[in-house]
């Protein structure tokens, strides 16, 4: 009897290639006559018995949910969690500079694939990516996402222990990974769909702290009391329906420090920091959209609101105070650095920005700050700054002596001096910001000493004091006050004459009148 030999590795081979084939052939002849209702019924059985004999189950976790309105938290924690594991054993991987510029972070790239184990239970993550159908007018999008396969009989603890686990691993890897951004919303923005992002950003590197901060110890000790209070108070806010957020007026004359105290700021609290730029905001949709697209511990500022936009006036305005517009801006012509910007292109109106600060929007995303800074809070509409949307108001004023303390320890290394107490005589009597003080406490050639410094500053005292004494300081007591219905101003002229000051009381009727 012949016996045949076994078949060769060759051999198997090209039969099961062969065999593949014609599989491939007939579902190729089968999806193209078969009618749409049948081949539908049976591609649902067949996954349900696939689903059977296959014992896995498959989590998604995409970059994007609804409308690619904000990157999904989940996916940023699996992607932090991932990048400790997958450094030891990926073979793809990406890097990303971390924090303070120092070391690399290493995350997975697309589609490689990493085992993890909780529990003694093993799991796998991939990461992959597919392309979303081009629209007309826009590329094709990237959509990434995670895949976490597990065993069907570990169902309980993966999703019960094991993810919970995760995104709490990941979201603390994050905060201690991520290099902290500034953030600028750029005018002449299109669309997220086409960009990923609305703002642009650099690494936030500004080195103000409370301890640089020149205050008072107590004003800048309840400062700091409030704004730790505030990251701790999540449950708070939740019980008393309130969303996590919190407004901070700062106002005061121009060089006492509001932008370094936003610095100082976000520098205590780790946060991020969206500066936005109201006047290259095109309206109240967009500034919505900005307003979603920031995240959470963040500082969200608008600097010089006054300036930003012409919101002083729009709850008030008539068509018969065209005076009090005159008014303006005559006021506004005698402070030339704070003009009012040309506001042609912007359509944000004052009920868009209430709405951005406590509308039903505002509530996305939670802990976060909302800081506006002005020179003239009078000028604001009291219902931009009133308590809930401005919770609190801080003056930053002109230097005391405590805060030149600070500041003379920082600059000179300083603690106690005998011009000291000069110094503090001449700050009774005049007003000098600690923009003014740190400029004279700057040693200007490196011959300069601290005793120099202190000279330069006690000349500088010395010469605004004498320019003080000289001047007239015009002080307006009254504004929009009316006789018989014209509108005027009441004005008190304080004159120095030999030393001796004389004050003379002045109405002023209105050019229009
Ligand atoms: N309170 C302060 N403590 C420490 N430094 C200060 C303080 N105020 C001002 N300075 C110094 O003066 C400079 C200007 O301050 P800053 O820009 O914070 O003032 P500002 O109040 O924001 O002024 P503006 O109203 O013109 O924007 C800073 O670089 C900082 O060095
Ligand atoms: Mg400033």
């Amino acid at each position: 009897m012949i016996v045949a030999p076994p078949p060769t590795m060759s051999e198997m081979w090209a039969t099961m290639g062969s065999t593949i084939a014609s599989f491939m052939f007939l579902w190729a002849i089968f999806r193209q006559y078969c009618p749409y209702e049948i081949r539908r019924y049976m591609e649902k059985y067949s996954q349900r018995m696939m689903s059977f004999f296959y014992p896995y189950i498959k989590i998604s976790i995409h970059e994007y949910t609804g409308e690619r309105l904000r990157r999904s938290e989940a996916y940023s924690a699996v992607e932090a969690y991932l990048s400790v594991n997958s450094s030891k054993c990926a073979k793809r991987l990406k890097a990303e500079m971390g924090r303070d510029c120092s070391n690399l972070i290493l995350s997975m790239d697309e589609y490689e694939r990493v085992t993890d184990e909780f529990q003694g239970i093993r799991v796998w993550w991939v990461s992959s990516k597919v392309l979303s159908p081009s629209q007309s007018m826009y590329p094709q999008q990237e959509k990434r996402y995670y895949k976490l396969t597990f065993h069907k009989n570990h169902r309980e603890i993966i999703t019960g222990a094991y993810l919970p686990y995760v995104v709490r691993e990941g979201k603390e890897i994050r905060v201690r990974n991520r290099q902290r951004k500034l953030y600028t919303n750029s005018p002449g923005y299109k669309w997220p769909s086409y960009k990923q992002t609305m703002w642009s950003h650099i690494v936030f590197e500004h080195p103000a702290t409370f301890d640089t901060m020149a205050l008072e110890p107590e004003k800048k000790q309840e400062i700091i009391e409030d704004l730790v209070t505030f990251t701790k108070s999540k449950d708070f806010y939740s019980r008393i329906g309130k969303a996590w957020k919190r407004g901070y007026l700062l106002y005061g004359p121009p060089g006492t420090g509001k932008s370094t105290m936003i610095a100082a700021m976000a520098n205590l609290l780790n946060y991020d920091v969206y500066d936005l730029e109201l006047t290259a905001v095109k309206d109240n949709t967009e500034l919505r959209k900005l307003l979603i697209e920031t995240t959470s511990k963040s500082i969200i500022v608008i600097e010089d609101i006054d300036c930003s936009l012409d919101l002083t006036g729009q709850r008030k305005k008539k068509a018969a105070d065209k005076c009090l517009d005159d008014e303006k801006d005559k006021l506004e012509k005698e402070i030339p650095r704070k003009e009012l910007k040309e506001e042609a292109s912007s359509k944000v109106t004052l009920s868009g920005l209430l709405n951005f600060i406590d509308g039903l929007w505002s509530a996305c995303g939670g802990e976060r700050l909302i800081v506006f800074t002005t020179n003239y809070v009078e000028k604001l509409d009291p219902a931009l700054i009133r308590r809930g949307r401005m919770d609190k108001h801080i003056q930053l004023s002109y230097c005391s002596f405590e805060a030149f303390k600070v500041l003379a320890k920082n600059y000179l290394k300083l603690e106690a001096h005998p011009m000291f107490e000069i110094i503090g005589g001449l700050m009774k009597e005049i007003k000098i910001t600690p923009a003014d003080v740190a400029e004279n406490l700057m040693p200007k050639s490196p011959l300069d000493n601290a005793d120099k410094c202190l000279l330069n500053l006690i000349q500088a005292l010395e010469e605004t004091k004498e320019a003080q004494a000289l001047k007239t300081d015009k002080e307006q007591v009254a504004d929009n006050e009316t006789i018989a219905g014209y509108p005027i101003k009441v004005a008190v002229h304080q004159a120095r004459e030999n030393g001796e000051a004389e004050n003379h009381c002045e109405l002023e009727l209105h050019s229009c009148i």
